[in-house]
């Protein structure tokens, strides 16, 4: 499916599957709503998944790895053969977002869509070898940023055939917090300064320059706010494409997609901007302590169920909050109604 059949796919949620979910969690003997974000998650998803009849047993975790010729720039602590040794390291258990889905029953896909360098094992869907240093000129074409996000549409669709049920965003690439606090300051309309933060780890003066390069970029390329894939183009990076393409292939397919932090919610924000209805497929988890999450996910809508104060990316806080879905959906499969343990006289409160 291309972008454009994908925007034609996507359609408004089933809200009669979200009302017989949303039925049910009123007949379960505890306080009315009592489970909050756990209850109107549930919702959400029987509607994405047009069914009361959720179904959350096959989890997928898709990081998207690309680096970022930005990088050249000094905008990070470490260099970009850190990317690629991390996108090897989910493989073999090795990396934080690996470990959580070996505790939660997630499989990892790392998807190399634009490393700078060939890993023997990570899958290749690559468009480039790393993206041009955006200081100097757009860090890709327009085609590239369109098929960037075409990987990340198939992937979903390939993931819903394989009988997947929801999809956690997750990403690895030294430099892209700068592409997008660049992405997000544009967008939204920001002083760059208000949505820049240190990423991977930066000194107040490696902050200084990272905000310095951010300014000048934009003011070089002039992306248009309007145009979401000019700006992906002129000043984003492939891993927010691929995962731009995620977003919108998860709606067009009727999957949940789950957001991580801040790279992942400017993917986010970056496909709710191309498409508005793609909003109801997304799902907030937590929020990144870079300066700019909180911003992002208002942007798209979300408000988020965790606040651990995370700011690691990898998709991380999206997996953490897989295990509170699937408590969610125990509760509501296996608890016992007001009828069923003959309490009559409870007056739900709203
Ligand atoms: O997701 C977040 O909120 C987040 C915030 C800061 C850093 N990261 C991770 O750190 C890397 C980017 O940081 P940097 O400093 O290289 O731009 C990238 O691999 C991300 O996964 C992620
Ligand atoms: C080691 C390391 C691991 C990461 N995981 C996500 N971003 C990262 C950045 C670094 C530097």
């Amino acid at each position: 499916m291309n972008l454009e059949e994908c925007l034609k796919q996507i359609q408004p949620l089933d809200q009669e599957a979200g009302r017989a979910c949303e039925k049910r969690w009123d007949s379960i003997a505890k306080p009315l709503k009592s489970l909050g974000k756990l209850e109107s998650s549930l919702i959400q998803i029987a509607g994405i998944q047009g069914t009361e009849r959720i179904k959350l047993a096959k989890k997928a975790l898709v990081v998207m790895c690309a680096d970022n010729g930005v990088v050249a720039e000094g905008v990070t602590q470490t260099g970009q053969e850190v990317t690629a040794i991390v996108a090897e390291n989910f493989l073999d258990v090795k990396s934080c977002a690996a470990i959580m889905c070996k505790d939660t029953g997630t499989d990892i896909f790392p998807i190399d869509i634009g490393m700078a360098t060939d890993t023997p094992r990570v899958e290749k869907r690559k468009i480039a070898y790393g993206t041009k240093n955006m200081a100097v000129e757009p860090a890709m074409t327009r085609e590239e940023a369109v098929r960037g996000i075409e990987v990340g549409i198939t992937l979903a669709c390939e993931l819903k055939e394989k009988g997947y049920h929801i999809i956690a965003t997750g990403e690895m690439g030294i430099g892209n917090t700068t592409t997008s606090s660049a992405v997000a300051s544009v967008l939204m309309g920001k002083p760059v300064e208000e949505v820049t933060g240190k990423g991977a780890g930066l000194t107040r003066e490696g902050l200084e320059r990272k905000i310095h390069v951010i300014r000048e970029a934009v003011r070089k390329h002039q992306p248009d706010p309007e145009d979401p894939v000019d700006v992906l183009a002129k000043v984003g990076g492939l891993d927010l494409a691929g995962l731009t393409g995620i977003y919108l292939g998860g709606a067009a397919c009727r999957m949940p997609v789950v957001v991580d932090g801040f790279i992942s919610g400017v993917a986010a924000l970056l496909a709710v901007k191309l498409c508005p209805q793609a909003e109801d497929y997304i799902l907030a988890s937590h929020v990144s302590k870079e300066p700019a999450g909180a911003m992002v996910l208002e942007e798209v809508g979300k408000s988020p169920s965790l606040m651990c104060d995370m700011c690691l990316g990898e998709g991380t806080g999206a997996v953490a909050f897989f295990p509170l879905l699937d408590m969610s959906l125990h509760i509501y499969e296996k608890m016992s109604t007001f009828s069923q343990i003959e309490i009559e006289d409870y007056v739900p409160l709203e």
